[in-house]
């Protein structure tokens, strides 16, 4: 029997995977998550918003999709700088919005506390949680926390490249089943995985079906 948890081939054998399973019942049975996505062409006008903890490549991403054509402000009453442009995506124009990096939605610097409070007043279609492949586990926490806003999140986990040197390889659809919501690998520095995220956005809608406990 072949474990479906892990990477092909699978490393364990056929006793450990039965011993994880009704471990993983017993003591984790309502912790999985459970989401649901459906595809539905993204709506006109749509705004995105890229988030994640500083370095993970958001503005990179920024650039790319929109060209680089960026108009940055102050948000009122903040010294925080916003980037906000237009970009085509899946024939439609798009407002996409850069901010400033943040860990936690439980914010402790200015950044993290304009990025959070923009992100529950203001009217955003998508947020694209953009993680840095080599740290994936560790910044998947905030990935749940936005994910529990109730705001549509697809997860782009940028430097694989850097991920696939030090030997780490992402299992994409294994992710996304896991997580229930829309999940690309990519490397913005090399422009890959660029046409994948552009047509998972153009395609995805969101069920608010969703229910966690911790
Ligand atoms: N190797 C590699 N480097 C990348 C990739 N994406 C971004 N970078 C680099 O990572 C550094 C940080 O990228 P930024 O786009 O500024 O990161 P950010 O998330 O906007 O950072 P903050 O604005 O501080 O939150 C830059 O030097 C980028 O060139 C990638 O896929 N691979
Ligand atoms: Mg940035």
């Amino acid at each position: 029997m072949s474990c479906n948890r892990c990477p092909e081939p699978c490393q364990l054998p056929s006793n450990n995977v039965n011993k994880l399973r009704s471990l993983w019942k017993r003591f984790w049975p309502q912790k999985r998550p459970t989401a649901s996505h459906q595809l539905a062409p993204l709506p006109s006008q749509a705004t995105i918003a890229l988030v994640g903890s500083p370095n993970v490549g958001k503005s990179l991403l920024f650039n790319l999709l929109t060209g680089g054509y960026t108009t940055v402000s102050n948000y009122p009453g903040t010294t925080v700088e916003i980037a906000k442009s237009q970009g085509i995506i899946g024939g439609q124009k798009v407002t996409i919005i850069d901010t400033p990096g943040m860990y936690s939605l439980m914010s402790m610097t200015e950044e993290e506390q304009f990025t959070r409070d923009f992100l529950l007043t203001e009217p955003i279609d998508l947020v694209i949680h953009v993680i840095d492949a080599k740290h994936l586990s560790r910044m998947l926490a905030l990935t749940f926390q936005l994910m529990e806003t109730q705001i549509p999140v697809l997860l782009a986990v940028n430097m694989l490249d850097e991920a696939e040197k030090s030997g780490i390889w992402v299992n994409e659809k294994q992710l996304e089943a896991s997580l229930g919501i829309p999940v690309v690998t990519l490397s913005a520095a090399q422009k890959r995985g660029i046409q994948t995220l552009t047509a998972k956005v153009a395609n995805y809608v969101y069920t608010p079906a969703l229910s966690y406990s911790y």
